[in-house]
């Protein structure tokens, strides 16, 4: 038998699976495969999720172990924050270490323990970089500009102003009004930018923010290979960078930016060194469940009939975002699992 967990960062949900507890690792189609059966609400476990982070050995001097992302659509990610808080606690507890770094497909990260966010809230800490405003790494093309910072783009939608950067997954972000942070426009552009269009080629990720006050936000994200989610790590560590760099009077440097999202909250620390900017994102690592099921189901992706046990720790998350005020109708106070 093997054992898959079911997580989630701000309800942001995940498995995991560790190949290294497997007799025989599962191949990369047999992965992606099994990401999109996983993360199917019909056809997964537990109502789906928003994807899977496989763990794996690093090759890398000095680093602990490997994430990877796979997206429910079964495209691969670079990065994942929410996940990655979940894959540093999962390895925390495995290797007995509160502070180390995991390899991502294009940089190895630090993570480390938090305090818990709430009474049994566990939280971590991971870092997000590296971070390029250079439209050519998103890739973003055909829009006349090699930067885009706060500038109005009619293209995708006509009174709004955009910024987009990697980190390293493409993001694009917009600080709106509660009526287009609640209303159809992020849903529309994130279709047409998801699907065939000359801007993005490869996706992105998008986020519209509502400014709250001084170092406050409220996310939301229509993500590349998902859809709607209820928060995207990257995605609020991204919007956080651009609030500071927009909005300097509101958003700040080496100070905490709490960023709400439908999920619950995380906070983000912006750093600036020389010309490197990165960020700390820290929030909770929640385990909802722990799944057993025979190792050959995992290969073929069928017959996922596994022994499911809950773990309890939703119910102090649910505690917790029950405690969060009152915002807007896009907070999920329910179960998702
Ligand atoms: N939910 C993630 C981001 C997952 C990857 C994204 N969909 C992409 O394709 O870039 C996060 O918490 O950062």
């Amino acid at each position: 038998m093997t054992q898959l967990l079911k997580v989630h960062g701000s309800q942001n949900n995940f498995f995991i699976l560790d190949q290294t507890t497997l007799t025989t690792p599962l191949t990369q189609p047999e992965l992606v495969h099994l990401a999109q059966v996983l993360a199917n609400p019909k056809t997964g476990l537990l109502a789906g999720s928003d994807g899977l982070l496989v763990v794996d050995r690093s090759t890398h001097p000095g680093v602990l172990g490997k994430m990877q992302v796979i997206n429910a659509d079964g495209s691969i990610a670079s990065m994942c924050g929410n996940g990655l808080r979940t894959v540093a606690r999962y390895l925390s507890e495995k290797y007995q270490l509160a502070k180390f770094k995991v390899e991502t497909m294009n940089a190895d990260l630090e993570v480390r323990q938090a305090a818990d966010f709430a009474p049994g809230v566990p939280a971590f800490a991971v870092e997000i970089s590296p971070v390029s405003f250079d439209l050519k790494t998103l890739p973003l093309t055909n829009i006349g500009h090699q930067r885009l910072l706060d500038q109005y783009v009619p293209e995708f939608a006509p009174g709004l102003k955009f910024s987009a950067l990697a980190v390293p997954n493409p993001h694009l972000i917009a600080y709106v009004k509660q009526a287009d942070l609640t209303g159809p426009l992020l849903g529309e552009l994130g279709k047409r930018l998801n699907g065939p269009n000359p801007y993005f080629t490869d996706g992105v990720n998008i986020n519209f923010a509502q400014i709250l006050g001084k170092n406050k936000l409220f996310i939301r994200t229509y993500e590349r290979g998902v859809g709607f989610t209820n928060a995207c790590g990257t995605g609020m560590s991204a919007t956080s960078l651009a609030f500071a760099l927009t909005h300097p009077d509101l958003g700040t440097f080496d100070q905490e930016i709490t960023a709400y999202n439908p999920g619950g909250l995380v906070k983000t620390v912006l750093r600036h060194q020389a010309d490197k900017y990165w960020i700390e994102l820290i929030g909770n690592a929640t385990v909802t469940h722990r799944i057993e099921l025979p190792e050959a189901s995992l290969h073929t992706a069928q017959k996922l009939s596994a022994e499911i046990t809950a773990t309890g720790e939703q119910e102090n998350y649910q505690a917790f975002v029950e405690s969060l005020p009152r915002l807007n109708s896009l907070q999920v106070f329910g179960d998702p699992s």
